[in-house]
C-alpha cells in the first residue's frame, strides 16, 4: 500500500470531523496573520521610537493588548481542537480495531502475537492520532506561514526577501536526504517496539513459570538485548535528528546573516528604515522557522502513515461474519453430528495434513470418547467442529446439514466446549460463569455452580459470586478455574458437549470434584470427549483412536478391548498408572 493510498484511507476517518478541521483552518489563518500582525506592530513602533513620536504610545498599548488576547484565545481553541480531533480519530480506528479483530478467524490470531497487536492498538493508534492533528494541522500552516512572511518581507524590501527565499530549495534539499532516512527507521523503530511489547507480554503474566524455572537471568539479558536494539535505533534516529537539525540552521543562520547584512546595509544607505529592518528580522523567523520544522514534522507523518499502513494491515484482514451480535443460545433440536472423510492441513505448516480423513457420526445423547497420542490431532478436530478451521476436505453435516450452509454463528451455538486449558477473563466469578448465557437468572446461576461442584468454596469467599479472580483467574486454584470453566459450559447448555479433559496435574481431592463434576456435565448429554482418563473412556458408545491425524481403531471399550491392539495397549498402560498412583498414595 502505497502512501498516498494510506493517507486516503486515513482520510475516510478525519473528513468525519470536517466541521474541526474547518475551524482549525479558521485558527491557523488566525495565527498566521497573528505573526504578521506583531512584525508590523514592531514595525511601527520602532519607527515611532527612532522618530520620539509618542503620540501614538497609548494605541500602541491598545493594539499590543488586543493581539495578545487573540493570540491566547486562538493558540487555546487551536490547540484543543487539534487534540481534539486526534482524540476522536484515534478513538474511531481504536474502535473499528475492536470490532475487525474480534470478528477475525482463528487462525489470524494463531499466526499473529498478540503482543504486536496490542502495539498496533496503542503505539501505531497513537501516532496516528497524533497525525491527524497537529502534524498535518502544522504540515499545512508552516508553507503558509512561509509564503506569507515571504509576501510581507516582498513589500518591505524585494531584493532581500528574494535572498531569503533562496534557502526555500536548500531545506527542500536537506528534507528530502534525511526525510527517506528518517521514514525507514522511524518504521523500523515501531517493529522493534512491538517486539518488546511482546516480550513483556510474555513474560509478565507468566511470572510462577519464570520464577519455578529461574529463568530470571536469562529474561533480564534478553530484554538488555531488546533494549540495546532499541537504543541502537534511537541513536541513529538522534543522529538523524541532530543532522538534519543542525544542516537546517546553518543554512538558515547563513541566509538570515546574509540577509541582515544587507538590511544593514540599505538603513546605513537610507533606502529602508529601522522599522521595517526589525519587521524584516522578526518576518525572517516566519520564513526560515517553517523550513526547519517541515522536515521533522514530514517524517511523523511518514511514521503515521507507517503506523496506520499496519492498521489498515488488520482492517483489510477477511472476517469470519459481517457483525458483531448479542449472544445467542441455541435452543435448536440436535438429531446427529457427522463427519464424512474430513481432512485438514495447518495453513503455512510445512506438514502433511494433521486430520486424515476422519469419518464419523454421533446421534442426540450417545458419548464419543476419542483417544490416542499426543499430537495426534484430536484437539484439532474440536477445532473443525468449531468452525476454527474449514476443512480442505471432506463434509461436516449437523441434522443432516452441511455446515457450510448452516453457518459459523449456528454451528457453534450447537457446542458448548470445556478446553483443557481454563481460559477466564478478568473480572468477577458471576461475569466468568454468566460468559456462558447472559440471560440466564440468579437462580440458573446458583443451580449452574452447584452442578459443578463451585458453589461451596464460591460461598466460602468474602464476596462470593462477586469476588475478583484477577487476571486470567489468578487468584484461583487450578481445580477452582476448572469447575467455574465447567459451570459456564454447564450454563451455555448447547446440544453437544466437546469436552478437552485437562491433563494438568490436580491433587487427588480436587480431581475427583473436578471429575465428578465433568460426569454431571456429561449426564444426558451429546459429548465427544478428548479423553486421558479411563472412566471417561469405558461408557462411551464408542471410541475412536486416533493416531497422525487418523482413526486406527474404533468401537466400544470391551469390542476394542477383545481386540488387544492400540486401545488395549493404551488402557494397559493408563492402569498401570492408575494403580502406581494409588500405590503411592497408601
Ligand atoms: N496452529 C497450529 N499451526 C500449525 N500446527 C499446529 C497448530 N496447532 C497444532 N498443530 C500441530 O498439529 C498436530 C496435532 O495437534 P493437536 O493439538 O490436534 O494434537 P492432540 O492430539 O490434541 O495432542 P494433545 O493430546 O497433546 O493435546 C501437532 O503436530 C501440532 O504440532
Amino acid at each position: 500500500m502505497g502512501y498516498g493510498t494510506t493517507f486516503k484511507r486515513l482520510w475516510v476517518y478525519m473528513s468525519k470531523y470536517k466541521p474541526m478541521y474547518v475551524l482549525l483552518a479558521v485558527t491557523t489563518t488566525v495565527s498566521i496573520a497573528l505573526e504578521l500582525s506583531i512584525a508590523w506592530f514592531l514595525n511601527i513602533i520602532t519607527d515611532a521610537a527612532v522618530q520620539f513620536n509618542m503620540d501614538k504610545w497609548i494605541d500602541f498599548i491598545f493594539v499590543g493588548a488586543v493581539i495578545l488576547i487573540v493570540y491566547g484565545l486562538n493558540t487555546y481553541i487551536d490547540n484543543y481542537f487539534k487534540s481534539k480531533v486526534s482524540m476522536n480519530v484515534r478513538n474511531d480506528i481504536r474502535i473499528d480495531m475492536m470490532n475487525h479483530v474480534l470478528r477475525l478467524p482463528h487462525s489470524f490470531f494463531s499466526n499473529s502475537h498478540s503482543g504486536d497487536l496490542l502495539s498496533r492498538f496503542t503505539n501505531d493508534n497513537q501516532v496516528i492520532g497524533d497525525a491527524s492533528g497537529r502534524i498535518i494541522v502544522d504540515l499545512v500552516k508552516n508553507p503558509l506561514l512561509a509564503v506569507a512572511a515571504f509576501s510581507y518581507l516582498m513589500y518591505i524590501e524585494w531584493r532581500l526577501a528574494l535572498i531569503c527565499i533562496s534557502i526555500g530549495p536548500l531545506m527542500m534539499m536537506i528534507g528530502k536526504v534525511f526525510g527517506s532516512t528518517v521514514r525507514k527507521t522511524s518504521n523500523n523503530m515501531q517493529l522493534k517496539q512491538g517486539k518488546v511489547t511482546s516480550f513483556l507480554q510474555d513474560i509478565l503474566g507468566a511470572d510462577h513459570i519464570f520464577k519455578m524455572f529461574n529463568l530470571e537471568k536469562k529474561l533480564m539479558n534478553q530484554y538488555i538485548d531488546h533494549c540495546a536494539d532499541v537504543i541502537k535505533i534511537e541513536k541513529k534516529l538522534g543522529k538523524i535528528n541532530a543532522a538534519a537539525n543542525a544542516s537546517s540552521t546553518v543554512v538558515g543562520n547563513l541566509t538570515f546573516v546574509i540577509a541582515i547584512l544587507l538590511a544593514g546595509y540599505f538603513v546605513a544607505k537610507g533606502s529602508l528604515n529601522v522599522g521595517s529592518m526589525i519587521a524584516f528580522i522578526q518576518l525572517m523567523n516566519y520564513l526560515v522557522m517553517p523550513f526547519t520544522v517541515i522536515p521533522t514534522l514530514w517524517a511523523n507523518m511518514q511514521q503515521a502513515l507507517g503506523g496506520a499502513e499496519r492498521t489498515f494491515v488488520i482492517l483489510d484482514h477477511p472476517v469470519e461474519y459481517n457483525d458483531i451480535q448479542e449472544q445467542e443460545i441455541s435452543r435448536k433440536p440436535f438429531t446427529s453430528l457427522k463427519l464424512s472423510s474430513v481432512s485438514f492441513g495447518y495453513p503455512l505448516s510445512d506438514s502433511k495434513s494433521t486430520i486424515s480423513d476422519i469419518s464419523f457420526e454421533i446421534k442426540e445423547g450417545q458419548k464419543i470418547a476419542i483417544v490416542g497420542l499426543s499430537g495426534g490431532g484430536k484437539s484439532t478436530l474440536f477445532k473443525l467442529l468449531l468452525g476454527l478451521y474449514p476443512p480442505d476436505q471432506g463434509l461436516i453435516q449437523i441434522n443432516g446439514r452441511d455446515i457450510r450452509e448452516i453457518g459459523i454463528r449456528e454451528q457453534r451455538n450447537y457446542f458448548s466446549y470445556v478446553p483443557q486449558e481454563n481460559y477466564l477473563f478478568s473480572g468477577t466469578i458471576k461475569d466468568n460463569i454468566l460468559d456462558g448465557n447472559h440471560s440466564a437468572d440468579e437462580y440458573e446461576l446458583i443451580a449452574a455452580s452447584q452442578q459443578a461442584n463451585a458453589f461451596e468454596f464460591i460461598s466460602k469467599f468474602p464476596n462470593g459470586f462477586a469476588s475478583d479472580i484477577g487476571e486470567k483467574g489468578k487468584s484461583l486454584s487450578g481445580g477452582q478455574k476448572q469447575r467455574i470453566s465447567i459451570a459456564r459450559a454447564i450454563l451455555r447448555n448447547s446440544p453437544v458437549l466437546l469436552l478437552d479433559e485437562a491433563t494438568a496435574s490436580l491433587d487427588q481431592e480436587s480431581e475427583k470434584i473436578v471429575q465428578d463434576a465433568l460426569q454431571k456435565l456429561m449426564q444426558g448429554r451429546t459429548t465427544i470427549v478428548i479423553s486421558h482418563r479411563l472412566s471417561t473412556t469405558i461408557d462411551a458408545d464408542c471410541i475412536l483412536v486416533v493416531e497422525d491425524g487418523r482413526i486406527v481403531e474404533e468401537g466400544t471399550h470391551e469390542q476394542l478391548m477383545m481386540r488387544q491392539s492400540r486401545y488395549f495397549a493404551l488402557y494397559s498402560s493408563q492402569k498401570e498408572e492408575e494403580q502406581e498412583r494409588l500405590y503411592s498414595v497408601t
